[in-house]
């Protein structure tokens, strides 16, 4: 077997008294789309957060190709950030920058990792914004005019048009309709079939779990208390909190 991309062991974490990670291990393989489940307060966000080098853990090591994330330099990091690494947020406000155009929006993706040609700058983001299915006659509106869910697809366009090779996602339709969060899935699983790329996406929501991700974990209390692939885990769950958390959707 080919060596995970990213590889996170033993991860813990305290705020004070509160234990948000508690020996947290995780791997990511290329091209694999892995969910983090769990109620609120579990420590998915955290975890996320830990894992893209934007929190320090006070145990564990997290690598990404081999290289550990935290003892890297902020530079670097960043780098990571701007090149094999994308992240998409629960609220397009961390994402987007909503007083630039939309098209601005992902072009300037692209010139921070040096493209400088205004010409296929424009003709690439109008390709990704056709991708998010974002009309072209768009481009130059300001997403803060944009419903909720154009907002996240513009977000998921300025994210993939670098290429990234992991994808961080953190609650990506949280807080939109129902209807509005099946069409984002639906996009969301077929690019990163098509792209083929890795996914961490953290969701309280099962259901986008089953349709997105190869494997799952199931996080409580910052503890992983089960993982598995996702037709196993959410089929025939075996720790209780599974259990609880799988028959508590089906009963909605
Ligand atoms: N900056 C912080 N300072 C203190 N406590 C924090 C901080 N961030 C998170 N926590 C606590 O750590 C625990 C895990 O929080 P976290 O946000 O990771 O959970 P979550 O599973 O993402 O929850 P949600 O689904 O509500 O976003 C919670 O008890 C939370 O209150």
């Amino acid at each position: 077997m080919t060596r995970p991309m990213l590889e996170a062991r033993g991860l813990t974490l305290h705020f004070g008294a509160i234990p948000a990670l508690v020996d947290v291990t995780i791997d990511v393989a290329e091209g694999e789309v892995v969910a983090i489940v769990g109620e609120s307060g579990s420590g998915k966000t955290t975890l996320l957060r830990v894992l893209s080098g934007l929190m320090p853990p006070d145990a564990g090591t997290v690598r990404w190709l081999g290289e550990d994330v935290h003892a890297m330099g902020e530079a670097a990091r960043r780098r990571l950030l701007r090149t094999d690494w994308g992240f998409v947020h629960q609220n397009p406000r961390d994402g987007l920058r909503l007083n630039v155009s939309a098209g601005g929006n992902v072009g300037e993706r692209l010139m921070a990792i040096g493209a400088r040609h205004y010409g296929n700058i424009r003709g690439e983001a109008l390709s990704w914004l056709a991708k998010v299915e974002i009309d072209a006659t768009r481009i130059d509106d300001l997403p803060r005019t944009f419903s909720g869910g154009m907002q996240q697809r513009l977000q998921i366009a300025r994210t993939l048009v670098t290429h990234p090779k992991l994808v961080f996602m953190d609650e990506p339709t949280g807080g939109l309709d129902v209807s509005v969060q099946a069409r984002l899935l639906d996009l969301i699983r077929s690019l990163s079939r098509e792209l083929g790329l890795s996914v961490l996406i953290v969701t309280h929501d099962i259901a986008a779990a089953r349709l997105l991700a190869d494997r799952i974990l199931v996080m409580r209390r910052g503890r992983v208390v089960e993982q598995g692939l996702t037709d196993r885990v959410l089929d025939d769950p075996q720790h209780p909190y599974t259990q609880l958390l799988v028959s508590s959707v089906l009963a909605a």
